[in-house]
């Protein structure tokens, strides 16, 4: 115990023993809905997830997966990975980065801390560029927020605005770009009404432009960069809403895959490149499709891609994206600090901890998990393993994803007898469910079934336990709905495909021949969420959860 009586070490459980393999798997976009045609997971074949279900209520319940369960403003907000990551692996509930900002804004903080103050000092002189992701989706960013920035930021100095627009159709209805477009040009026009130069200077589809994450395929973010510092893309357009209702009508493509644009004025000239003396602000909350543009904003030394030009700006994130890599080092909005994780107390307590996933959700099985924090806490202990995702392709063209590889991965770890924990996230309901092509998802939520079977028997030939469970929901529901959960119709009487995640609650199970008898599922924790496991892995790994935990989920009975 240190000086200040901090201490790493947990107490022992009192009745469950140490020493089990357990293997905790993560369907991410998984929940549990009602079933009908539009829930994948129920049309898929799923043997074994089926099985795990008929634990229920001992061994198999729901947990809270949306809202203020995970940190959200409100419980209208779904869940998401970061946030679902978040709760999972820290244990407890932080105000995550949409509350942060909406209360930064709210009390005007935000312009008082060190982000603004450094922005601000290109004002007088240069431009302010605002990029990010334009939707309500609220996963990465919210229009109103950035709206709120747009006015602040005006009445604070600046005279020339670009916006650099990355449009949704992921976290939102595919096609409601062009409102949140047109949402914002109205707000820009009157900016310019009051004598500030401001425009929207360039845009394309966050899953093409910009937005990549993991390092899974940096042509997405060069596009990126070619337009917003540049000023350079294969189409250009005067006005923005025009660009998105022109680029949409390129046959096959969607919100999420619009090709990059520059906006130009009448001589055919960029409006708005960035150029030295200019200040940027990446208006993302959320992290992960944030840090390889951080990167290439604010790095010297970089060679992913030939960036031409090098401007020599003031850049600051909306929210420090990598506390680790104090990445970007300018921020406006102070991060949830999220310390002492489960996986910090359980490395130090001598638990050996394996994890994987493929490239899309790497980082979420380890920096998500981990707080947002990169890399390991103790290289000695601990195995990452990252399998590389196919890049350049909707993973509705391959949906099985590399689902077989990290079940493999995780069974040969879990067979080595090296590690005490080992822990996968399975993405293949999540990621296709995000396309909306519904036949696709129900193979891939086949696929993450199979891969969880194969992890389970792995886990019964070494005697462990397994602790299944997902992020949030996705694929078990594919259709905006009304008020009155009917399928809800657009002007044409078609049905709406939902490619976003929903606010349906998530399963977890426990079992495995590991698991010592009398092991049950709590039934005073009715509202359970996933901060709730954390405490419940750390029982099963044989000790108590820190008292500041959110509270186990199981009990031991007397069976
Ligand atoms: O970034 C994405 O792909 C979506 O906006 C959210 O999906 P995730 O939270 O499951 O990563
Ligand atoms: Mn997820
Ligand atoms: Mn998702």
């Amino acid at each position: 115990m240190g000086s200040s009586g901090f201490s790493w070490k947990l107490k022992d459980h009192p009745k469950l023993p140490k020493g089990k393999t357990i293997a905790m798997v993560v369907l991410d976009g998984w929940g549990e809905a009602k079933a009908n045609q539009y829930n994948c997971i129920h049309v898929a074949e799923t043997p074994t997830m089926d099985s795990l279900k008929n634990g229920a209520p001992e061994k198999w319940r729901l947990v809270k997966a949306h809202g203020k369960a995970v940190g959200l403003p409100t419980d209208d907000d779904m869940g998401n990975s970061e946030v679902g990551h978040n709760a999972l692996g820290a244990g407890r509930i932080y105000a995550q980065g949409a509350k942060l900002v909406d209360s930064a804004l709210e009390t005007g903080k935000i312009y008082d801390g060190e982000g603004f103050k450094y922005i601000k000092e290109s004002f007088e002189t240069g431009t302010l560029h605002l990029i990010g992701l334009l939707s309500d989706g609220g996963v990465h960013s919210r229009l109103d927020q950035v709206q709120l920035l747009l006015k602040g930021a005006s009445e604070r100095g600046a005279k020339r605005i670009r916006v650099h627009i990355l449009t949704d159709g992921r976290d939102v209805l595919d096609g409601s770009s062009v409102g949140f477009v047109e949402t914002l040009e109205n707000d820009l026009a009157k900016l310019r009404e009051k004598g500030i130069d401001a425009q929207v200077a360039s845009g394309g589809g966050r899953m093409y432009v910009t937005m990549d994450r993991y390092e899974n395929d940096w042509d997405v973010v060069k596009r990126g960069w070619d337009a917003q510092v540049l000023g350079e893309a294969p189409y250009k357009f005067k006005n923005p809403v025009e660009a998105v209702k022109k680029l949409r009508e390129i046959p096959n493509t969607s919100d999420q895959y619009l090709p990059p644009f520059v906006i130009v004025d009448d001589k055919g000239k960029a409006v708005g490149p960035i150029v030295d003396g200019d200040a940027v602000v990446t208006f993302n909350f959320r992290a992960d499709r944030m840090v390889m543009i951080a990167k290439s904003l604010e790095y010297e030394d970089f060679n992913t891609f030939d960036r031409v030009r090098v401007p020599k700006i003031r850049y600051a994130g909306m929210l420090q994206y990598d506390g680790e890599l104090k990445l970007p080092s300018h921020y406006l909005v102070s991060p949830p600090e999220m310390e002492r994780t489960s996986g910090e107390y359980l490395v130090h307590n001598g638990v050996r901890t394996f994890a994987c996933s493929e490239t899309v959700k790497f980082g979420h099985v380890t920096f998500f998990w981990n707080g947002n924090r990169s890399g390991y806490f103790n290289p000695e202990m601990e195995e990452y393993v990252e399998i590389p995702s196919d890049s350049g392709i909707t993973f509705n063209v391959k949906p099985n994803m590399k689902a077989l590889e990290i079940a493999e991965k995780a069974r040969d770890a879990i067979l080595s007898g090296k590690f005490d924990q080992v822990r996968v996230n399975l993405p293949n309901s999540d990621m296709v469910g995000h396309t909306g092509d519904i036949e696709a998802t129900v193979v891939a939520c086949k696929a993450a079934d199979e891969a969880v079977k194969m992890i389970l028997d792995a886990i019964e030939q070494v005697g462990g336990i397994y602790v299944v469970t997902a992020d949030h929901g996705n694929a078990e529901d594919m259709v905006k709905r009304d008020k009155k959960g009917e399928p809800q119709l657009d002007k044409n009487g078609k049905i709406q495909i939902l490619t976003s995640h929903t606010l349906e609650p998530v399963p977890i199970a426990i079992g495995g021949p590991g698991l010592a008898p009398g092991v049950r599922f709590r039934k005073d924790v009715p509202n359970g969420g996933l901060a709730n496991v954390a405490a419940t892995v750390m029982n099963l790994h044989g000790f108590e959860a820190p008292s500041d935990y959110e509270t186990t989920l199981i009990e031991v009975g007397d069976n």
